[in-house]
């Protein structure tokens, strides 16, 4: 693959062009970038969004809604994929390479939260990949919008009453080991779920035993053959330079560390950093999905008071662009190489 592309650096290099063209080896440059602020406006009630954010643990989304959800979308398309994806910030082209596509905006499927931020479409999309039934979500809900963690995972629970057995989490992540350049692909070891920590979990609140346990085990909860697959994939595919395997931290957002939460991070053993996919995760290994997970490197965090550069979100979305078809190439590979129980669900109805 070979990726040329423009984009704009910052303030070490305020308004300057650079011209960069990338390789599958080559690593990505970013420097700091011109601050641009595009807004997508959200169609939701903030306030109420805001509130049930604050009141997160007493909100309660009752078995019966995540049906009322999936039983619409069942209604609505003819697909009963077995897999999900979740489309991290700049990757949501993935959705576009799916065939046979049935699509609908988030605003029109009943119970389903708005996505607010730039580089998220807010689309469910459905198709095959490779002959494999899949729905994608291009965009994903981050607890920074204001929205509570029962919602941001809402999507999850749809998906298991619909038939899906795996989920596939894609991300933008900040990197805080030495050896994860920009461009490169880390897969998902395992994480570390800071708002997790002091109780911000979507699995707070009353326990519906229907998906899962009240304390469900998280050890093991990125499936370990996936991701040797993946390696062996990446190896096949002459990408394995870009691909190593890694510990996420999700923090909270939505500004990006400073250098002393970057140092902290660091020190803890974190090699990519970002503020989604454990609340995800989390709610996926509680009802029994098997989880696959990487993330984009589409900086390094910095750790140096001696360092000007700084990140923004247009850059990591530069930096998805740039690396979006090896990413698409990857997973597409993923999903048509592991084992998936090829039952009834799988079929499209007609
Ligand atoms: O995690 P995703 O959605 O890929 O996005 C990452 O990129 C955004 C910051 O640029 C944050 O939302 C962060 O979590
Ligand atoms: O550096 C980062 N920090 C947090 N989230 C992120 N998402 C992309 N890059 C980053």
């Amino acid at each position: 693959m070979h990726v040329t592309s423009k984009y704009v650096g910052g303030s070490a290099s305020a308004g300057r062009t650079i011209s960069s063209s990338i390789t599958d080896h080559t690593p990505i440059h970013t420097h700091t970038h011109t601050h641009t602020h595009k807004h997508k406006h959200t169609s939701g009630n903030s306030t109420s969004q805001h509130h049930s954010f604050i009141m997160h643990s007493k909100e309660h989304i009752s078995h019966d809604e995540y049906q009322k959800t999936a039983d619409w979308l069942r209604s609505h398309t003819k697909h009963r994929p077995l897999v999900a994806i979740i489309c991290g910030s700049g990757l949501g082209m993935l959705a576009d390479t799916l065939k046979c596509q049935d699509s609908f905006d988030y605003s029109d499927i009943p119970g389903f939260p708005q996505s607010t931020v730039q580089g998220h479409a807010g689309r469910l999309v459905f198709g095959e990949l490779k002959g494999k039934s899949c729905v994608c979500m291009q965009g994903r809900f981050h607890m920074y919008e204001g929205h509570s963690l029962i919602k941001t995972t809402f999507p999850i629970r749809v998906f298991k009453l619909m038939g899906v057995e795996t989920l596939i989490v894609t991300n933008a992540a900040g990197s805080l080991a030495d050896g994860l350049q920009p461009g490169d692909i880390m897969i998902i070891k395992d994480h570390i779920n800071f708002p997790g920590l002091v109780g911000l979990n979507p699995l707070c609140g009353p326990n519906d035993e229907k998906f899962g346990p009240r304390f469900p085990a998280m050890s093991g909860c990125y499936d370990k053959g996936l991701r040797s697959l993946m390696m062996e994939i990446a190896k096949q595919m002459g990408v394995a330079g870009l691909v190593q395997e890694g510990v996420y931290a999700m923090v909270g957002g939505p500004n990006f560390e400073t250098i002393a939460e970057a140092k902290l991070l660091h020190r803890l053993g974190v090699d990519a950093v970002g503020m989604s996919t454990a609340p995800e995760v989390v709610v996926a290994t509680h009802c029994g999905l098997r989880v696959f997970g990487l993330s984009l490197i589409t900086n390094k965090v910095v750790k140096s008071y001696e360092d000007s550069e700084s990140v923004n979100h247009e850059g990591v979305l530069e930096v998805g662009r740039l690396r979006s078809q090896t990413v698409q190439q990857l997973v597409t590979e993923l999903i048509s190489t592991m084992e998936i129980n090829n039952n009834e669900n799988t079929k499209i109805v007609s």
